[in-house]
């Protein structure tokens, strides 16, 4: 499995506000690069603290890339995957919509009411992990449903998570030129923090996007 996390931060790191809402900060340019590498990935996924959030539908919109998907021989719309333990996708969740297939990624902790439920919207459930999902177990089980490139897009939860396990291979940073600020804001990696064995990055290239900058990494481990 391939793993991109690309994310979108203020200069002081945040993902959004301490409100938790969504915050515009690409502009034109890095929203059609991200829908470029949406387009070019199996799956998208994000952490129910982002579906909580923000609401997101994580499809393809340019006509031409959902063409050259079908041309190709993949579904139009790559899979949605949610990492979501308890199970707590909203019913009304737009990822629930019939654009895409949507993979929800639970945990034991889900309740049979919970699995029925989401089976019902139209989602394939995957269980891997007790408490929180285990995603080293869920990526082999994704792969199984010939899922080989994923694009994570956060958030600070399971960006940090992914990293914990060693499982990310590049990361894609684009910084707005804004000032968000506040203790309580996501951040790019959040959960505990890392004490010891930083992960290790090698920075590929910098591009001026927008009125921003895009910072290209390789992943080296841990
Ligand atoms: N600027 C950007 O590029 C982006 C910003 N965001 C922002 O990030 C915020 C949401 O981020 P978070 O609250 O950190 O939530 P998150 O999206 O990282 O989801 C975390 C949740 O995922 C579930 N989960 C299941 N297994 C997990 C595991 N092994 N590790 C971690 N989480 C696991 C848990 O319920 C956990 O609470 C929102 O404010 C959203 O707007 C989100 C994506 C992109
Ligand atoms: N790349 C990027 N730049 C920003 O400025 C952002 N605010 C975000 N946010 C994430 O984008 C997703 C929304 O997806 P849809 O357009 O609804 O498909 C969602 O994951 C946001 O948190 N990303």
């Amino acid at each position: 499995m391939h793993v991109i996390v690309n994310a979108a931060m203020s200069v002081d790191g945040k993902l959004s506000t301490r409100h938790r809402e969504q915050v515009a900060i690409s502009g034109a340019e890095d929203f059609d690069r991200v829908d470029a590498l949406r387009a070019d990935s199996d799956a998208v996924m994000v952490g129910v603290g982002t579906v909580l959030a923000d609401d997101p539908s994580l499809t393809v919109d340019d006509r031409e890339r959902i063409d050259a998907r079908t041309e190709r021989g993949d579904p139009p719309q790559p899979a949605r995957v949610i990492a979501d333990s308890r199970l707590r996708t909203p019913t009304d969740a737009t990822v629930y919509d019939d654009a895409a297939e949507t993979i929800l990624l639970a945990s034991d902790t889900a309740t049979d009411q919970a699995l029925t439920e989401a089976r019902t919207k139209g989602a394939t459930v995957v269980t891997a992990g007790e408490d929180r999902v285990d995603l080293s177990v869920a990526f082999d089980r994704l792969e199984t449903h010939g899922i080989e490139q994923v694009m994570v897009e956060g958030g600070g939860e399971l960006v940090f998570s992914l990293f914990e396990a060693g499982l990310v291979d590049e990361l894609s940073v684009f910084v707005g030129s804004i000032m968000i600020g506040g203790r309580d804001a996501p951040t790019l990696s959040d959960g505990d923090g890392f004490t010891d064995r930083f992960p290790q990055l090698r920075l590929r290239d910098i591009e001026r996007i927008d009125d921003g900058a895009l910072l290209r990494y390789h992943v080296s481990g841990r």
